[in-house]
């Protein structure tokens, strides 16, 4: 089953192309690893698909509930909210009552993520890889089956990372969830996702992962060349 469709996509900011013809599908439970270069339109890209950017041409078709984790630190600390109420916001916005079921479920989510000594604690007081697992929790919250990251990775030491895709991959069979992930971790890319994504205005390349060399990024996107070479995790992982 088809996730989501997109049929050229063109996003202009003035008259400045942020992305231009891009069409790909995702088939159910896929893992799909975005990567492309700094203003590649990575994070317009999840916009489009979250409903965030609506002045766009093309098609967009979505076949199921999107959970968005936003680049968790724009999350404002300084902000005097808890745990609990942020996880639960976008539902307590949306059915405008913090009612005992949502206060059970976003409970038992931050749980599942790990944070249930955490739920009374004020956000800004939470580790970046907290803070990560509590934005994914959010995301989840609402029986999302899409779930769209944006570098849910940035700022997290190695031990967090690797927590957090082993919760993520949990929470991917359990749930049969398909994931859209945009990453600058190469390495991470390629171990965790089913399929790649190389964007940079226009998509240079989509294939299952397996099927993506180094050597034919090259070919297909000759500055990610560098870029590879140049990623420690790359080298170690893939014994390079
Ligand atoms: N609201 C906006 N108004 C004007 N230009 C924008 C807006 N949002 C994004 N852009 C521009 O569109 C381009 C794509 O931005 P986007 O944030 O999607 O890139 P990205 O691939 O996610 O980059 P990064 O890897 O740095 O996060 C950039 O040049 C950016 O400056």
């Amino acid at each position: 089953m088809v996730k989501i469709k997109v049929e050229n996509l063109c996003v202009k900011f003035g008259e400045y192309y942020a992305l231009k013809n891009v069409s790909f599908e995702v088939k159910e439970k896929e893992f799909v690893g975005i990567i492309g270069p700094n203003g590649a339109g990575k994070t317009t890209l999840l916009k489009v698909l979250v409903g965030e950017i609506k002045n766009y041409s093309g098609r967009v078709e979505i076949n199921g509930k999107i959970g968005y984790q936003p680049q968790f630190h724009t999350v404002n600390r300084e902000f005097p909210i808890d745990v609990l109420t942020y996880v639960s916001l976008p539902l307590y916005v949306k059915h405008r009552k913090f009612s005992k079921e949502l206060k059970a479920k976003a409970v038992e989510m931050l749980k599942k993520v790990g944070l249930a000594e955490k739920v009374s604690f004020p956000v800004g007081s939470l580790s970046g890889g907290e803070l990560q697992r509590l934005s994914l929790a959010r995301a989840l919250l609402s029986d999302a089956d899409i779930l769209l990251l944006d570098e849910p990775d940035s700022g997290v030491d190695e031990m967090g990372k690797s927590s957090f895709y082993e919760l993520l991959s949990e929470l991917k069979k359990e749930r049969n969830l398909t994931i859209v992930m945009v990453s600058h971790d190469i390495g991470l890319i390629f171990k965790e996702c089913s399929t790649i994504m190389c964007l940079n205005k226009t998509l240079h390349c989509h294939a299952p992962t397996e099927k993506i060399s180094p050597e034919k990024l090259k070919d297909l996107f000759g500055q990610f060349d560098i870029w590879i070479r140049s990623n420690g995790h790359y080298e170690i992982e893939h014994r390079r």
